[in-house]
């Protein structure tokens, strides 16, 4: 399967925030978006994750076997800046959540709940009320969100801010073996994140719009 985004370009409010990205990602390749604060890689990640439409331009995945194309955010995990879990329930019918509403594109490598809470280092407190528990705790459980439910391209935003150090490595590992599976890894993001060979992106935000319509 392979990743392939073709001009696209996206508007918030009246402003176009970028215009004629694109790129192709192989499995097991990664990309990093850079660029200053408010120049739209957020919203690049969402077009991505189909959450925002493009006002030019597709992201599709492609079939290596019979060239079929979908839209990528079929095959999208997106973890953004909100963990996306709700508070009064417990972190297992959060993830059970999940689970069930994403199903397993995989064949088989999706997690059960309790071995991804043990691959984000969190066993044994999944009966716990996801509200109960610390900042750190909760974006640990978030990340095993990419866990229960397989998806070949997992899409990041600044996943690991405010984590501590052994989070990040945690992480990082979790990243570095999704890859080695032939996943696609998107982010934004200023760790390293087992990245390790990622193709980059800058954005470059209105100045990128200006320039390009300037040329
Ligand atoms: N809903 C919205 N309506 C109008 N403008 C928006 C909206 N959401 C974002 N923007 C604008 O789009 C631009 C890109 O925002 P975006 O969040 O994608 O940037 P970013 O590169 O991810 O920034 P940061 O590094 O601060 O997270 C910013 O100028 C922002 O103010």
């Amino acid at each position: 399967m392979r990743l392939n985004a073709e001009n696209l370009s996206a508007r918030r409010g009246d402003d176009l925030i970028f215009v004629n990205v694109s790129f192709t990602l192989a499995e097991g390749e990664a990309l990093v978006l850079t660029g200053r604060n408010g120049s739209g890689k957020s919203t690049l990640l969402r077009v991505l994750a189909g959450l925002l439409r493009p006002e030019t331009g597709h992201a599709v995945c492609i079939s290596e076997d019979d060239g079929e194309t979908r839209a990528a955010g079929e095959f999208s995990h997106y973890l953004g800046h909100r963990n996306g879990m709700k508070r009064e329930l417990t972190v297992a019918e959060n993830l059970a959540f999940w689970k069930s509403f994403l199903g397993d594109l995989g064949a088989g490598q999706s997690l059960e709940v309790e071995a991804a809470a043990s691959a984000v280092g969190l066993a044994g407190i999944t009966h716990l009320p996801y509200g109960y528990l610390s900042a750190g705790q909760q974006r640990r459980f978030a990340m095993a969100r990419l866990l229960v439910a397989h998806r070949p391209i997992w899409i990041l935003d600044e996943p690991t801010a405010a984590l501590d150090r052994r989070a990040d490595t945690m992480f990082e590992d979790l990243v570095r073996r999704h890859r080695q599976a032939g996943g696609i890894v998107i982010a934004a993001t200023h760790q390293p994140l087992g990245m390790e060979g990622a193709k980059s992106l800058e954005m470059l935000g209105f100045d990128g719009v200006e320039e390009e319509y300037s040329a």
